[in-house]
């Protein structure tokens, strides 16, 4: 897809520290959500999300963390309200995790840190073609940020974690079909904040509209150990990294508004 074609890893180191922000960016990603800082908004309107499990194509390691990615060339899996004017295509979901359950998160509320977040990363199909054309632009992308807690087994996330050890290493990808995202969201994703902000991965695009739910989701420490199992590295490296810490440290909130969902 769009998504996947593109989304070529520049030889970034793991623990992505990059540039402390981008020259001249003042909204970059991830920030902590101060709870009593952010500003409840009436106007805000609960997530419809319609995804179709169909449109489910491949699961690969791009050498920076996994990406299960979705057929964006038609508006079959989608993403609307909210914050969002327009509607927004589906393209790939990815996770951050940590080398402990003691971080591992991208984003934080009230500094508190989570063991993974998930990415689900959508591009705005009303005003773009192309997820390419879309990353550039100010309103171009859509990105839910879900906070995963070490607990009870996550049944839907296991389809997931079995086809892991088949993309150990960086640049491996096989089939993966009928994963139904939606099977990932907390029960209740009426309840976020949302900020404009960027990729917390090159090229570090200002064009995200962020909706962090405030609800998380269970996995098992196990189905945790898995990503950990991953590799940075491709296999004919001598030495092989283990995929973890692939999160990017935070950023100045340079007078941005946290707005929230529910008061
Ligand atoms: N953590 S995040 O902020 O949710 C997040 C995202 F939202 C992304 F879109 C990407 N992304 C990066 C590219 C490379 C493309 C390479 C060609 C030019 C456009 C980018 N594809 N998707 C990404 F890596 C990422 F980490
Ligand atoms: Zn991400």
């Amino acid at each position: 897809t769009a998504c996947s074609s593109k989304y070529v890893l520049s030889q970034m180191h793991p623990m992505w520290q990059g540039p402390l922000a981008v020259p001249g960016g003042d909204r970059q990603s991830p920030i902590d959500i101060v709870v009593r800082k952010s500003v409840y908004d009436s106007e805000l309107k609960p997530l419809v999300t319609d995804y179709d499990p169909e449109t489910c194509q491949q699961i690969w390691n791009n050498g920076y963390s996994f990406l299960v990615e979705y057929d964006d060339t038609t508006d079959k899996s989608t993403l609307k309200g909210g914050p969002l004017q327009d509607q927004f295509r589906l393209c790939q979901f990815h996770f951050h995790w940590g080398e402990t359950n003691a971080w591992g998160s991208e984003h934080t509320v009230d500094r508190r840190l989570f063991p993974a977040e998930l990415h689900l990363v959508h591009w705005n199909s009303d005003k773009y073609s192309l997820f390419e054309e879309a990353v550039m632009e100010d309103n171009g992308l859509a990105v839910i940020g879900i906070f995963l807690k070490v607990g009870k087994r996550h049944e839907g996330l296991q389809k997931l974690v079995d086809a892991l050890p088949a993309i150990r290493h960086k640049g491996s990808i096989v089939e993966f079909t009928r994963f139904d995202p939606a099977c990932l969201l907390p029960s209740n994703t009426d309840d976020y904040w949302t900020y404009h902000g960027s990729l917390t991965t090159p090229p570090l695009t200002e064009s995200v509209t962020w909706m962090v739910m405030k609800q998380h989701i269970e996995v098992s420490h196990d189905q945790l150990a898995v990503f950990r199992s991953l590799l940075f590295t491709a296999a004919e490296e001598e030495v092989q990294k283990s995929m973890v810490n692939n999160f990017r440290v935070q950023q100045p909130l340079r007078g941005r508004t946290v707005r929230s969902s529910f008061s």
